[in-house]
C-alpha cells in the first residue's frame, strides 16, 4: 500500500492511508479548534521554511563541491629540449615530492646513461682526430686539395691518452645495457610492464662525419655557423609509467618491500651499471680532464657542458660505489618524451581556505614527429606554459638540421598563440635556458650572427632577454586570437628555488582565475 505525505505541509497532506502510522501521528485531532488550527498551521510554515533553507543549503554545497571539484589542467608546450618534463619535474618536487623521490632509482639509470653518452661523444670526437691525423700524415705535400679540415686539424694525441681511450670504449657496450635494463631488465621480456614500456632510441645513428660538425647555415644569416644538436637520443614512450615499473622490478630483483628508494637501489647487484661506472672512474675523470681532449672538443665544436643531460662536472660523484641522484640531478637527467603524459596533484587551494583542488599537468614530445598529439588536448585547458629556449639561437633543431632552433619556437609561439581553440586559455611564457644563454654570451657567441634584426644592441644577457621577450610579447598582440595578458618570466627550470616561486604565482593566479570564473570570489 502507497502512502504519500508531504509531512510539512498541513494543506497539502495527502492522505491515503488512514491506518499508516506516520499518517496518524501527524492527523490533526478531530478535535482541533480554530485557534488550534491556527497556531499549527503556523508552526508548520516555519517548519518548511527551514525545511526550505536546509535543502537550499544542500543544494549550494553540492553545487560548491561540484564546481570546485573542476580540475585546473596545464599543458606544457615547447619544441623538444625546451625543458617541458624538467617543469614538469619542478611541479612534482613541489606538490608531491614523496612520489618524485620514490622514483629515484629510474632517473639514476638514465643519468649514468646521459653519462655514458657524454664519453661516447667525447670517445667519437678523439676517433675523428685519430683519423684526421691519419689523414694529415699521409697526404703528400703535393697534393694541397687532401689537407686536412681547418676546423679539427692535427692534434697530437699521446698514447697514454689512446689507452685511457681504449680501456674506456667498453661504455659503448655499457650504455646498451644501460637501455637494456631499462627496458627488460637486462635484455629478457620476463616483466611484462617493462617489455613494453619501450625506452626507444630515436632514428638515426650517432653522425660523427666532420661536416656535421662545422656548417649548418641558419636562414636569418647566411655566415653564422649553427651548433648540430646530437643526432641520437633515447626517448620514453610516454604512456607507460616506467619509473613506477622499474622500480617495481628493482623491488622484486632485491626482494624489497620497502619503497624507500635508498632500499630500492640495490648497489650489490651484479648487473649495476654502477660497477663498470666506478671501475671507470679515474680513466673517466682523467680524460674529461685532459687539456687535449677539451681542445679536440672545442676544434670540433662539441659543447657537452651546453648538451642536455651534462654530468660531466661531476664525475667523482656520479661514479662513487653508492651513488644516489640528487633532486638536482634528477632536474637535469635527460630523456626525451614520446606521445603525451597526464600528472595529477592535489594542491591547497588558499583562496577557499585551503581545501584541496585536483590539478592535471600534461607533458607532451615536442619533436616535430610528435605535435600532431598536441591538438586534442587544446579543449578545456586553464592554461599553457609554453617554454622557449633561448639559449638556442645558434643551435639547429635535431629533427631537420636547416631550421634554426629559436626560429622554430617562434613559429610554434605564433601558432599556438593565434590557435582559436586556445583563444579562452591563459598563455604562459617561459624564457627558458637562461643560464646557457648567459654562458654563451659571455663565451662571445653573438646573437647578431642569427638573428640579423638585433643589430648592433649589446651582446649581453640583459639586452639580449629584453629584446627576445618584446619580440615574443609583439608577436602575441599582433596574432592572438583574442586580446590576451602577456606573462613572461625569465627562467631556468634547473634551478629549483626560482622556478618554484613562478609556479607557486601561476598557481595562485589559476586557482584564482578558476574561483572567478565558478563565481563564488565575488
Ligand atoms: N642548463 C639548463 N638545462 C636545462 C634547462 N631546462 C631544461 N634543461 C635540461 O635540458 C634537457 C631537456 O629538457 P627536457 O625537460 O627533457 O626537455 P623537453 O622539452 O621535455 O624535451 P622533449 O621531451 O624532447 O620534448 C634536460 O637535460 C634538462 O635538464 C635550463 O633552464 N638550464
Ligand atoms: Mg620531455
Amino acid at each position: 500500500m502507497v502512502s504519500k505525505v508531504s509531512a510539512l505541509s498541513g494543506v497539502e497532506t495527502l492522505l491515503t492511508a488512514h491506518d499508516d502510522p506516520l499518517t496518524m501521528s501527524i492527523t490533526p485531532p478531530a478535535t482541533e479548534t480554530l485557534s488550534e488550527k491556527t497556531e499549527r498551521l503556523a508552526l508548520e510554515q516555519h517548519a518548511k521554511q527551514i525545511s526550505d533553507q536546509i535543502d537550499q543549503d544542500i543544494e549550494r554545497e553540492r553545487e560548491r563541491e561540484r564546481k570546485a571539484a573542476k580540475c585546473i589542467k596545464v599543458l606544457l608546450l615547447g619544441q623538444s629540449e625546451s625543458g617541458k618534463s624538467t617543469t614538469l619535474k619542478n611541479f612534482q618536487l613541489l606538490y608531491d615530492p614523496k612520489t618524485f623521490r620514490s622514483q629515484r632509482p629510474s632517473w639514476r639509470a638514465v643519468i649514468q646513461l646521459n653519462v655514458v653518452r657524454s664519453f661516447h661523444t667525447i670517445l667519437e670526437a678523439i676517433t675523428r682526430a685519430q683519423k684526421h691525423d691519419r689523414e694529415a700524415t699521409s697526404t703528400s705535400p703535393s697534393s694541397p686539395r687532401r689537407s686536412p679540415s681547418p676546423k679539427i686539424g692535427p692534434i697530437q694525441l699521446s698514447p697514454e691518452l689512446l689507452e685511457t681511450k681504449a680501456r674506456l670504449d667498453q661504455l659503448v657496450d655499457l650504455e646498451k645495457s644501460i637501455v637494456d635494463r631499462l627496458t627488460t631488465a637486462g635484455g629478457g621480456s620476463k616483466n611484462s610492464d617493462l617489455a613494453t614500456a619501450a625506452l626507444l632510441l630515436a632514428p638515426g645513428p650517432i653522425d660523427t662525419t666532420i661536416a656535421n660538425t662545422q656548417l649548418n647555415e641558419s636562414p636569418s644569416s647566411p655566415t653564422a655557423t649553427l651548433k648540430k644538436a646530437p643526432s641520437r637520443e633515447v626517448a620514453i614512450n610516454s604512456s607507460i609509467p616506467w619509473k613506477e615499473a622499474f622500480n617495481k622490478l628493482l623491488r622484486a630483483s632485491g626482494e624489497r618491500s620497502s619503497i624507500e628508494s635508498r632500499d630500492i637501489i640495490d648497489f650489490d647487484d651484479p648487473e649495476d651499471p654502477g660497477h663498470v661506472l666506478h671501475a671507470c672512474s679515474k680513466d673517466m675523470i682523467q680524460l674529461w680532464n685532459d687539456h687535449t681532449v677539451r681542445h679536440l672538443l672545442e676544434k670540433q665544436k662539441v659543447r657537452l657542458e651546453q648538451s642536455s643531460g651534462f654530468f660531466l662536472d661531476s664525475l667523482d660523484r656520479i661514479t662513487g660505489e653508492r651513488y644516489t641522484p640528487t633532486d638536482d640531478d634528477i632536474l637535469k637527467a635527460r630523456l626525451k618524451t614520446l606521445g603525451v603524459s597526464e600528472y595529477r596533484f592535489k594542491l591547497k587551494d588558499p583562496a577557499s581556505s585551503g581545501s584541496l583542488r585536483d590539478w592535471k599537468v600534461y607533458d607532451v614530445g615536442g619533436h616535430r614527429s610528435q605535435r600532431a598529439a598536441w591538438v586534442p588536448y587544446f579543449d578545456d585547458m586553464d592554461a599553457i606554459i609554453f617554454l622557449a629556449p633561448i639559449s638556442c639561437f645558434d643551435e639547429v633543431l635535431e629533427e631537420d638540421h636547416k631550421i634554426n632552433r629559436l626560429e622554430d619556437t617562434f613559429k610554434l609561439w605564433t601558432s599556438i598563440v593565434s590557435n582559436p581553440l586556445l583563444k579562452n586559455t591563459n598563455i604562459i611564457l617561459f624564457l627558458n635556458k637562461v643560464d646557457i644563454l648567459r654562458t654563451k654570451l659571455a663565451g662571445g657567441v653573438m646573437l647578431k650572427d642569427h638573428v640579423v634584426s638585433y643589430g648592433d644592441r649589446p651582446n649581453d644577457v640583459d639586452n639580449v632577454t629584453a629584446y627576445l621577450r618584446r619580440k615574443f610579447a609583439g608577436i602575441m598582440q599582433e596574432k592572438s586570437s583574442s586580446p590576451r595578458v602577456f606573462y613572461g618570466h625569465l627562467t631556468t627550470v634547473i634551478d629549483t628555488s626560482s622556478t618554484n616561486k613562478i609556479l607557486a604565482n601561476l598557481r595562485d593566479m589559476l586557482m584564482r582565475q578558476n574561483l572567478q570564473q565558478t563565481n563564488l570570489l565575488y
